[in-house]
């Protein structure tokens, strides 16, 4: 909303929200999210066309178009738990706009939410209404945390579905002259509703997929003495595959693949699609295969326990160039190093303590996990120790894990941390950020996804039982 602001000054947006907290860090100078570019935008708008307000009613009675772009978690009981998308904010967003409206609107499907559900919308926003015409679109997101910016300054393309009829074509050309202050138009692609709603989740399943199917291959790299990054790089040189997106990790995070992926796959099961909805439940399996993975890498090189052992853990965000810990892998693989009483020192240069407290004491939802992966109790976060410096957190440490591919995590001083480890030193780079060769030299005992393996690593059982 804040990119429309700043491209179209013509156009007066208000964000509103039922966390006034949110609302107010949105009017200070600490905005409650971090994202690259994202204060200088907002600082450019913010009291022009731009404004922030937790008076929701008034505003959306106001409004011309409502952009509804409210959370859209997995559901966590009833029935459809652990896959269903939980529609609940949803719906009593389509209520309130409902009740409050006077006018005809526009209402914008900004949020991810599972094919048909504009029509249950529709059916909302139309029953007893007083003679106002809704008309719903949808307009999926496809901007990337950490990037957001650039991908919205610059998107590949802008998706807008609607109804095939004089006011849905209307409706469509409206958000489409939004669009056209900035995006070319070649890029502005319109198509039906249900076009528009599944392919936001076709785009996700498959950008995910891509992620399984190299972290696939490193296990088999890893099996074989292959090197994962070169392995990519071969087969991202297919033109017809491309390079982006085959970065083997510890495994996606993130508030969307994994959310977005268990909600196809509960639509194909409501569809009677069986085969469909295992083959893309396969791709969350593998990310979960891939964290324990990496979790039994650590405690079997360190002889096979990590009990009492402080390991130091870089990275906490799902991703680099963001404070968001949704989904993140590092909450699993923590999960899995605590199940086996080792004592936890996090860095992360945007996550808070706090945050990452409630993230370990959370319970998740434990469809199909495996069994260390599974809720525990909160009182294990006692073991947990957050600091503000890398070289903090591996003062005395038996083990390194890099979770996060943090650009500052290349240029550390990695002899100084070494000096400073407990010997052997092990460092388990989840990201292949680091230069393996280089702190092999320096005397470290490393594993790093998909690379040959240290004669040390190579030794031990690449999956011992559980
Ligand atoms: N985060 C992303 O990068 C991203 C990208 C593309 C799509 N999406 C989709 O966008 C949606 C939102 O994601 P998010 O990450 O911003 O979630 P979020 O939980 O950070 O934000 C949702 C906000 O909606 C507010 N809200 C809930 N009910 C409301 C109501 N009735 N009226 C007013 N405000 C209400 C909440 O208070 C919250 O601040 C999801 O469907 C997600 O899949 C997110
Ligand atoms: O080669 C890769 C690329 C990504 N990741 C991981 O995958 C996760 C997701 O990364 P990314 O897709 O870059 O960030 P998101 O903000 O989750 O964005 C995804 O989810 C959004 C919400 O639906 C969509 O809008 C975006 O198009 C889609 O990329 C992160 O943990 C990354 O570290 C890898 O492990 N290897």
């Amino acid at each position: 909303m804040a990119m429309i602001a700043l491209k179209c000054p013509d156009i007066e947006v208000v964000v509103v929200d039922i966390a006034v907290a949110r609302i107010n860090a949105w009017n200070s100078d600490r905005l409650p999210i971090f994202e690259p570019g994202l204060d200088e935008v907002v600082k450019a708008c913010r009291g022009r066309n731009l404004f922030f307000s937790a008076d929701v009613e008034k505003h959306v009675a106001a409004a011309d178009i409502v952009f509804v772009s409210v959370n859209t978690p997995t559901k966590t009981r009833g029935l459809g738990a652990g896959k269903a998308a939980d529609l609940t904010y949803w719906e009593s967003a389509a209520r309130m706009i409902a009740d409050v409206s006077k006018s005809d609107k526009i209402v914008v499907e900004k949020s991810t939410v599972p094919v048909k559900t504009a029509e249950a919308i529709e059916k909302i926003l139309t029953h007893n209404n007083k003679g106002i015409n809704f008309q719903i679109l949808s307009n999926p997101e496809f901007l990337a945390e950490g990037t957001a910016i650039e991908d919205l300054a610059k998107p590949d393309r802008v998706l807008i579905g609607g109804r095939e009829t004089p006011e849905g074509r209307k409706a469509v050309e409206a958000l489409k002259a939004v669009y056209a202050h900035w995006v070319p138009e070649e890029n502005i692609i319109t198509m039906n509703l249900w076009s528009a709603e599944i392919s936001k989740l076709a785009a996700n399943a498959i950008l995910a997929q891509r992620i399984s199917s190299i972290n696939a291959m490193s296990a088999l790299c890893e099996a074989t003495g292959a090197d994962v990054a070169e392995v990519a790089y071969a087969v991202g040189k297919d033109s017809r595959i491309g390079p982006k997106f085959l970065n083997a990790s510890v495994g996606f995070g993130g508030s969307c693949f994994q959310k977005d992926i268990l909600n196809l796959v509960y639509i194909c099961e409501c569809n009677g699609l069986t085969e469909v909805a295992n083959y893309w439940k396969q791709v969350v399996q593998i990310n979960d295969y891939q964290k324990s993975r990496f979790v039994k890498r650590v405690v079997s090189s360190m002889f096979n326990t990590v009990s009492g052992k402080k390991i130091a853990v870089l990275g906490f965000a799902f991703k680099k160039d963001t404070g968001d810990t949704r989904e993140t892998a590092a909450i699993d693989v923590c999960h899995g190093l605590l199940g086996d009483n080792a004592k936890i020192s996090v860095y992360d240069p945007q996550v808070t303590a706090d945050q990452i407290m409630r993230d370990l004491a959370m319970n998740k939802f434990d469809w199909d996990h495996p069994q260390h992966l599974q809720p525990m109790s909160p009182t294990a976060t006692k073991q947990v120790d957050v600091v503000w410096d890398a070289y903090e957190a591996t003062k005395g440490a038996h083990g390194v894990c890099i979770l996060t591919e943090w650009d500052e995590f290349k240029k550390l001083d990695y002899k100084r941390i070494y000096d400073g480890m407990q010997k052997p030193a092990f460092i388990f780079d989840g990201r292949n950020v680091i230069n393996v060769d280089e702190l092999r030299k320096i005397g470290f005992v490393v594993y790093s996804v998909g690379k040959p393996l240290d004669p040390w690593v190579k030794d031990l059982p690449a999956a011992p039982p559980s």
